[in-house]
């Protein structure tokens, strides 16, 4: 039984070991324990570890300013960070939300993905493929506490967890609009997505790369409460007490019962899915498209 509940995704220890030597390399200290709560609370650089109030829920919280893009760093500092709290038996959920105002997460990285050589976006890859992995199959209650902007990767992190709370504002938009970057959503995006709202919701979504306002991605059930932004965090608790009343065992056997056949698909394929991305993401085309996409963004500025 034990070994049914625990699955456990190949390479987690090999990209972390490489995180850990990342950060060494960078002479930052990998985590510092601190406030009252001892060992339990815990920081990277870029992801803030908080206990709740009762001890078997944690919030993470994404702290990668200005807009939380999942870099490298980001990613491998998340994963390191998800991993403690796997082990740690104490903690049964996670609420994962933002520490930069308006902005869940921008999503991607695109400096990880325009202007750098084949063996960089193997890398980066692997890394979002492991980010997905892990969330998507996490033993945890997961509550994405959507409290800002969640376009493409930010979207596809929220839609591996359990519940999704969004906050009712203009800015809180959530969707996989790759196409509007003149880039494709990989399949197990699309799978993810269709596993949430179907096939013919997401078909149109995916196409017009669609970011929905609040009352649209509840309508369309991408996101499963929208609240006042001031009661976004506290939302989150209240259905994270809802879903740990549940024994952990028969919870999460049926989330791997309802998962399992997703998360094959990629695993698989991971490696054929990273050369897919590399081939993909260097052709000139992509990489021009990537660039005016970033130009649009500085220019948006002024
Ligand atoms: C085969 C390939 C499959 C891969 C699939 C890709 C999935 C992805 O996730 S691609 C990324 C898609 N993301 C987006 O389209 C979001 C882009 N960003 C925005 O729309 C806005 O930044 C956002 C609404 C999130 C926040 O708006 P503001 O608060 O107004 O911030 P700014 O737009 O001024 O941005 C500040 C700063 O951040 C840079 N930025 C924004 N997004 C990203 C990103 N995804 N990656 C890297 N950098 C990003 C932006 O350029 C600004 O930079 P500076 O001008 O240098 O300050």
């Amino acid at each position: 039984m034990a070994l049914a509940v625990r699955m456990r995704v190949p390479c987690r220890a090999l990209l972390c070991a490489g995180a850990q030597l990342r950060g060494a390399a960078l002479g930052r200290p990998e985590w510092a324990a601190g406030g009252g709560d001892g060992a339990r609370r815990f920081a990277s650089l870029r992801v803030l570890v908080e206990p709740g109030a009762e001890g078997r829920v944690a919030v993470m919280k994404l702290k990668n300013p200005p807009v939380n893009s999942l870099s490298l760093d980001f990613l491998t500092e998340f994963l390191i960070s998800l991993e403690k709290l796997e082990n740690d038996k104490a903690f049964r959920g996670v609420v994962i939300t933002s520490d930069c105002p308006n902005v869940f997460s921008a999503g991607l990285d695109l400096r990880e993905m325009y202007g750098r050589n084949p063996g960089h976006y193997a890398e980066y890859w692997k890394a979002v493929q492991e980010l997905w992995l892990r969330l998507y199959l996490s033993n945890l209650v997961l509550v994405a506490a959507i409290n800002g902007s969640c376009p493409a990767g930010g979207c596809l992190m929220a839609l591996t967890s359990d519940v999704r709370i969004l906050s009712d504002s203009p800015k809180s938009v959530i969707g996989l609009n790759e196409t509007l970057l003149g880039i494709v959503a990989p399949f197990w995006f699309k799978d993810t997505l269709v596993n949430t709202i179907g096939h013919r919701a997401s078909e149109r979504a995916l196409q017009l790369g669609l970011l929905f306002p609040p009352a649209e991605a509840l309508q369309v059930g991408l996101v499963d409460h929208v609240v006042p932004e001031d009661q976004v965090q506290s939302m989150a608790l209240s259905v994270m007490a809802h879903w740990l009343a549940i024994p952990d065992h028969a919870r999460q056997l049926t989330k791997a019962m309802m998962r399992k056949a997703t998360a094959d698909r990629l695993i698989k394929q991971r490696e054929a899915d990273i050369q897919n991305f590399v081939s993909f993401i260097s052709r000139d085309s992509i990489q021009k498209s990537l660039q005016i996409y970033l130009e649009k963004l500085k220019q948006k500025k002024g």
